[in-house]
This record gives structure tokens, sequence and C-alpha cells, in this order.
């Protein structure tokens, strides 16, 4: 099986111009497959590069460059227990760095935030939010697992992904689809996120990972595949559905053979 995708970018603006072709490519595939795109994403700075990618101007004469939000289905793959206005809210994030400067010719895409009537139980907020996953994807599809077409996530220093953090027992979930988690690592402590059967049945997995903190965790991710490290038990389980968008500061320690200049 061939392994992850490993792309470095020189600029912002150069990883932000792959990303947004990658999504579309997925987007495109999506819609002639099943007329719906649905994508998870995680916070952290990812929603600033997706507002990046996706609010550029299309390339003039390339009809496959368009964002077809009209087709989106928005679904967060971890979030945050607090209200959605919260500073600390991935879908408050997620708003005002994307949705809310979506121009109206462009559609609007259809977003799925948690209940926050349930904040204060977090086995009610994860449950709710499965029962979200259900209501979108078992009623098209009767499926088993909900198949994202493409989860778009974050890698931590410590090589957590979504709220999947290094030596979690949630790690060893089979089952659940959406979970709780009461003390992560990374404030603040109290959020939900997919489980890691959901992640790995995405279609496509794309990882944003930049910056000097990201270099031990990529160099352990890449070099060493430490299946201690959530980003880690992706690639491996996923390979070659896996993409990451880095730069050279974040891949500063991985061996050079490993990554791609573009797409
Ligand atoms: O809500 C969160 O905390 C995230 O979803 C988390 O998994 C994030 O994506 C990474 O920590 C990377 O964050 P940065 O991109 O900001 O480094």
């Amino acid at each position: 099986m061939p392994p992850p995708n490993l792309y470095t970018f020189p600029t912002p603006s150069s990883l932000a111009t792959s990303l947004r072709a990658y999504i579309l490519s997925a987007q495109n595939a999506s819609i002639e497959r099943h007329a719906i795109f649905r994508v998870a994403v995680s916070g952290g700075s990812l929603p600033s590069t997706l507002a990046d990618a996706l609010l550029a101007p299309p390339a003039e004469g390339n009809p496959h460059d368009r964002v077809s939000f009209e087709k989106w289905e928005i679904f967060y793959a971890d979030e945050r227990a607090v209200p959605l206005d919260h500073e600390d809210s991935n879908h408050r994030l997620v708003k005002e760095n994307l949705l809310d400067k979506i121009p109206a010719e462009m559609g609007a895409p259809k977003v799925f935030p948690i209940d926050v009537s349930l904040l204060d139980d977090l086995e009610e907020l994860a449950d709710a939010y499965e029962k979200t996953l259900v209501a979108s994807f078992a009623a098209r599809d009767s499926v088993r697992i909900p198949i994202f077409d493409l989860i778009l996530l974050g890698c931590g220093p410590d090589g957590h992904t979504c709220s999947l953090f290094p030596g979690s027992p949630l790690l060893r979930e089979s089952e659940a689809w959406v979970l709780p988690i009461s003390d992560s690592p990374k404030p603040p402590p109290r959020r939900i996120t997919l489980s890691l059967p959901v992640v790995t049945h995405g279609l496509k997995i794309g990882f944003v990972a930049t910056g000097a903190g990201k270099k031990n965790a990529l160099h352990r991710i890449f070099d060493e595949e430490d299946a201690g490290l959530p980003a880690a038990l992706v690639n491996r389980l996923a390979q070659e559905r896996v993409t990451w968008f880095t730069d050279e500061a974040a891949v500063e320690e991985v061996v050079a053979t490993k990554r791609r200049g573009s797409l």
C-alpha cells in the first residue's frame, strides 16, 4: 500500500493553493458520486488556513476550481464543550474565519455545531453529536460507520489529532463514533471528538501542520512511525488516503526523501 503523502510548501500561500486543489478534487468527486460533500474539520490554526484556501478567487477558465458550498455539509472533527460564541469554540473559529465571509454567490454550506443545551453532560453531548451523524449518514447510506468524504485535521506538538491524545484510552474505542473527553491535556479540558475508526475511515484525510513546534512530532510520525502518537496511527491505518500539508519548519527533522514539493 502506498504510504501517506507528505507535501512541503515554501510559503503559506503556496500551501493554501495546493490545499484548495486537494479539497476541490475531493469535492468534485464526492458531488459526482453522491451529490453531496461531507467534511469534518478540526480547530486550532486550520480554520484560518482553510479560509485562505477556499475564499481565494477561482482560477479563470477552470470549471473544476469552483467551491460548491451549497453541496457541503460541515461537521466538527472535535469540539470544545463551550458555548458557540465562546473564544475556545471551534465552531466560532470556523464561523468567523470562513462561514461569515462566504459571499452569497458561492452558496451556503449546511453546518452541524454541537447541541449547547447539553454542555453540562459530556456523554450526552457526544451521544447527541453521534445522532447528528446518524441522521446525516445512515439516512442516506445505512452505514455501520460514517465515511466522510474528507476529514481535515491539525496535529499538535505531542502528535495528537482531533482531541485524541497520546496514551488516551479513547484510542482503543472501536464502537462509538463520537467520544467525550474531560481531561484534555490541551485546554480547555472538556471536549468531544470523532473516534479513531471514524477518522481512519475517511475517504481522504488531510493534515495541515506548520511551524517549528511540529518538527519533533513529524519526525516521530514519519521517520519512527511511533504508534504512540495518534497522528501516526492515522497514517498507519489510512496510508495513502492521508495527505499532509506542511512547511519547511515543520519537516526540518523528517528524512528528506519522504517529502514532496507539490501536489
Ligand atoms: O480543537 C483542537 O484543539 C484541535 O482540533 C486540535 O487537534 C488541533 O487541530 C491541533 O492541536 C493543532 O492545532 P494548531 O493547528 O493550532 O497547532
